[in-house]
């Protein structure tokens, strides 16, 4: 990749302590270059989901800067906060649908970031963002799935709607917080799949955090490892030799 190209997502310095004393990170520096597949590993309670959450300012940091495209999303206020946000979309662990709307809907309320307050208490989405929702069922292989509730789903399914409901954002960033640790392993791979699948062709950079060192070897181009807050490996998927885990992994396991 030239060295041009604006990172995507950078951290400045950035630390992080939560309000009762304990430190979630410890200054962190990154950069990571538009189209790539980062996961970050690391023991229980090591800081994964803060750096997540940092990301798109689902909490504030402590120290330091992070940059989305260049713009602080840390300093950000008011519009140009939700216009970077725009830019981000999100998937959980435990999907974070609305059980009772139907998969269309659920995915529609990807396109809030975009309209007015009233508009979203009528429920009126464009006849463009309607589309927008079916092409993005589309590619997660849902489109008969349309008027579904989204609690009749099978979990696999739940989370391929949150995929959709962040495609029909039209990010540049997908964060994956734990996306597969509530699913079997045959449709774990129908997601990760899913995900490579939006990196590769769509181009959207994709930040995962997993628990499972052999998925993060089989999808990521680029691995983080976090102990104790600290980035203690960052590199490209070859480099992440066994040695190298064990490094991430060693230490104790803290209660998040
Ligand atoms: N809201 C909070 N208030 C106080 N401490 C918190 C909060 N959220 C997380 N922590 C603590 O911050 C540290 C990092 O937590 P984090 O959830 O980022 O870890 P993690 O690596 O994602 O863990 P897991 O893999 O178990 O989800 C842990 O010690 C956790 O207990």
């Amino acid at each position: 990749m030239s060295e041009s190209v604006k990172p995507v997502i950078e951290f400045d310095h950035v630390s992080k302590i939560y309000s009762n004393g304990v430190v979630g990170l410890k200054d962190i520096n990154l950069a990571i270059q538009p189209g790539e597949f980062v996961v970050v590993v690391g023991l229980s309670g090591a800081g994964k989901s803060t750096l997540m959450r940092a990301i798109n300012r689902l909490h504030d940091v402590t120290e330091g800067d992070v940059r989305i495209n260049g713009t602080s999303i840390t300093k950000a206020k008011g519009k140009q906060l939700l216009h970077i946000r725009r830019q981000i979309g999100m998937i959980f662990q435990n999907f974070n649908l609305v059980n009772r709307a139907t998969v269309l809907k659920n995915v529609l309320t990807g396109r809030v970031g975009y309209y007015p307050t009233w508009k979203m208490i009528f429920g009126l989405f464009s006849a463009e963002d309607k589309q927008r929702a079916y092409d993005a069922l589309g590619t997660v292989e849902l489109q008969d799935k349309v008027y579904t509730r989204a609690d009749q789903l099978s979990g696999g399914q739940q989370q391929r709607v949150s995929i959709a409901r962040a495609l029909t954002q039209e990010p540049q960033i997908i964060l994956a917080d734990e996306p597969i640790a509530s699913l079997d392993p045959q449709t774990t791979k129908r997601v990760m799949d899913d995900l490579q699948r939006i990196n590769r062709e769509m181009g959207i950079t994709v930040v995962a955090n997993l628990h499972s060192v052999e998925l993060a070897q089989a999808y990521a181009t680029r691995i983080i490892g976090i102990r104790a807050g600290e980035k203690v490996f960052d590199g490209p998927v070859a480099e992440a030799t066994d040695e190298a885990i064990a490094e991430i992994y060693s230490g104790e396991e803290k209660e998040a």
